[in-house]
């Protein structure tokens, strides 16, 4: 059962505190009958409502799979869907079926159905399956256009308009993607748009779910001691504590010369004892890894580039499936542990391998994904309880400033900031379980698309990646969860390196001044997530990126002001 934490935006916008008891409800129902599509559809409707349009669009993803199952009997979960959808063949039309002109579709001639499937007469059941099908097709359709992604959001509308071509919520759906398509394309009213250039990636919010249970309070005494205790092994000069950290700016300001800026409080790595310049601040090692080649030359668990193939080789391959190889028997015993047997044999090895240039940045943080459900599996727990994800911070924006105000004096929408598209966030990620043997409707309670969205938001903050040398593209990448404890500095204290092991060392000159390197007790662990011989503009450009915000440490915000300084003189 899911408790429901309270929360603040609850207590400033009344609507939304009936719409989560609902949400509660219908994920409890759907606990005890997961095969049911009309609940998943009618979350879909509560999710759409609470304005999470792709949370909306991954569970009427689902009921539309859902629809599929009731219709072929070929299909693994067809007695079960039926079953569930019989409940509902002697009642009155479920309410969320009954939208708009949805009735048309009891109308339609025999229709020949979604994905080929044909209708085996005029069961109530098969009416019923098809009216569902085309009510998926409207959410999916519009809640993939408000989250951006127009290509897909088109895609399902032609599909539900293939199937009730007259249906008004669909044509009127198609025609507000049209007008979004112009706009985002610059196309005149008479042009005419090329499917292919449709964007297809959008954002959406970015946030500790109202209904997330699972994520600690970062800040307190048991979860420090717990890391701290973690962190002895890994770097015993160190400890992990709360750390001031300078809010990140939207743009330029004029605060670069102020002596106090307002901060955050967050956690950060700092000094518990000296340390002389050169010397290994921690060592890590982590198998939440991913690579995007399909014939990878690298070790399956840590990463390592494998050295090429000799008699002295310490490689060892997975003897059930051969392809898997290792650097070495501490790396097989560790993947055996930890997450390899949920995939061996299961045909996962091709999915999201040799993307596209344009998908790569996706393709690695999928498999980052697929990693920590391997994982997640393998050690029979909820995903965001594997200790690799559980403490890292999300860079997550409260609820209540993602939320979409709909009062007359509402300012501009907020600016939301999780990247997400219908295949990496949805549907890949489902094929991915699928291919896992894992029944993706009696496990949402670990593989709802918000535990997806959430580890993304986790991997897009601290996944490091490292780029082939042959071709310079990125093909590997990976988390580790207390290297990425240590928060970025442009006149970093410490160097890193990553192969097999993250190491982080002290740098032996400081950048700024050139001065001598070595930490002090005390004293942050300040790493670089950035190249720090780039200019001033070019760093805070980087920055605006990746951390979210113009970078405002002092080494930015005293070249920042020399330099305006210089301009007024
Ligand atoms: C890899 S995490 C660092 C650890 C993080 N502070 C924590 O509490 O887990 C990166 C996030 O820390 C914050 N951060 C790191 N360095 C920062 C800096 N120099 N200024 C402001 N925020 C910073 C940003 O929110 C960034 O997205």
């Amino acid at each position: 059962m899911e408790t429901s934490p309270s929360s603040g935006s609850d207590e400033k916008d009344p609507c939304r505190a009936p719409l989560l008891e609902r949400r509660r409800q219908l994920t409890d129902e759907l606990a005890s009958s997961p095969y049911d599509l009309i609940l998943f559809l009618e979350r879909a409707v509560v999710y759409s409502n609470l304005a999470y349009p792709d949370l909306a669009a991954g569970d009427a993803y689902r009921a539309l799979l859902l629809t599929d199952e009731v219709r072929d009997e070929g299909f693994e979960y067809h007695d079960q869907a039926r079953e569930a959808l019989d409940k509902y063949a002697s009642e009155p039309c479920p309410e969320v079926l009954r939208h708009g002109s949805l009735a048309d579709v009891d109308a339609a001639p025999d229709v020949d159905m979604v994905d080929g499937h044909s209708v085996d007469g005029p069961h109530p059941r098969q009416q019923l399956a098809t009216l569902a099908s085309v009510r998926c097709f409207q959410v999916l359709s519009l809640s993939l256009l408000l989250c951006g992604c127009l290509k897909t959001a088109l895609s399902f509308c032609e599909r539900g308009l293939a199937v009730v071509p007259t249906n008004t919520e669909l044509n009127e759906i198609k025609t507000y993607i049209e007008q979004v398509a112009r706009r985002k394309l610059r196309k005149g009213p008479e042009e005419s748009i090329d499917r292919q250039d449709l964007p297809d990636r959008g954002v959406v919010r970015r946030e500790i779910y109202p209904w997330n249970t699972y994520e600690p309070d970062r800040f307190s005494e048991e979860s420090l001691s717990f890391l701290n205790q973690r962190l002895t092994t890994m770097a015993p000069k160190c400890e992990v504590r709360v750390s001031s950290l300078p809010v990140l700016l939207e743009g330029e300001s004029e605060t670069d010369g102020y002596e106090v800026i307002p901060t955050c409080d967050q956690l950060g790595l700092f000094a518990k004892e000296d340390i002389a310049p050169g010397e290994v601040v921690l060592k890590e090692y982590s198998l939440l890894t991913a690579n995007n080649r399909l014939k990878e030359s690298t070790c399956d668990a840590c990463g390592t580039e494998l050295p090429p193939l000799s008699s002295n080789s310490q490689a060892v391959s997975c003897p059930e499936c051969y392809d898997t190889v290792f650097c070495d028997e501490f790396c097989y015993s560790q993947a055996e542990k930890q997450y390899h047997p949920a995939i061996c044999e299961k045909e996962v090895d091709s999915i999201a391998k040799d993307p596209d240039s344009k998908d790569i940045d996706q393709s690695l943080y999928l498999l980052l994904l697929s990693r920590l459900l391997a994982m997640s599996t393998h050690q029979d727990i909820h995903p965001l309880e594997v200790e690799e994800v559980k403490y890292i911070w999300g860079d997550f924006v409260p609820t209540e400033q993602n939320d979409i105000d709909l009062s007359v004096n509402a300012g501009p929408p907020p600016e939301w900031t999780l990247p997400f598209s219908f295949k990496y966030n949805i549907e890949t990620p489902l094929h991915l379980l699928e291919k896992m043997d894992i029944d993706i409707y009696d496990t949402l309670d670990r593989h709802d698309l918000w535990v997806f969205n959430t580890a993304y938001s986790k991997f897009r903050g601290t996944a490091s990646a490292r780029k082939n040398p042959r071709d310079g593209r990125p093909d590997v990448a990976a988390v580790h969860p207390f290297w990425c404890l240590a928060n970025h500095d442009c006149d970093p204290n410490v160097t890193w390196e990553w192969g097999g092991r993250m190491l982080l060392s002290a740098r032996e000159t400081r950048v700024v001044g050139k001065g001598p390197g070595g930490i002090k007790a005390g004293e942050e662990i300040l790493n670089h997530y950035c190249d720090v011989d780039l200019p001033v503009q070019k760093r805070r450009e980087w920055a605006q990126g990746s951390l979210g915000g113009w970078c405002m440490c002092k080494r930015c915000r005293d070249e920042a002001a020399y330099l305006s300084n210089g301009e007024n003189r």
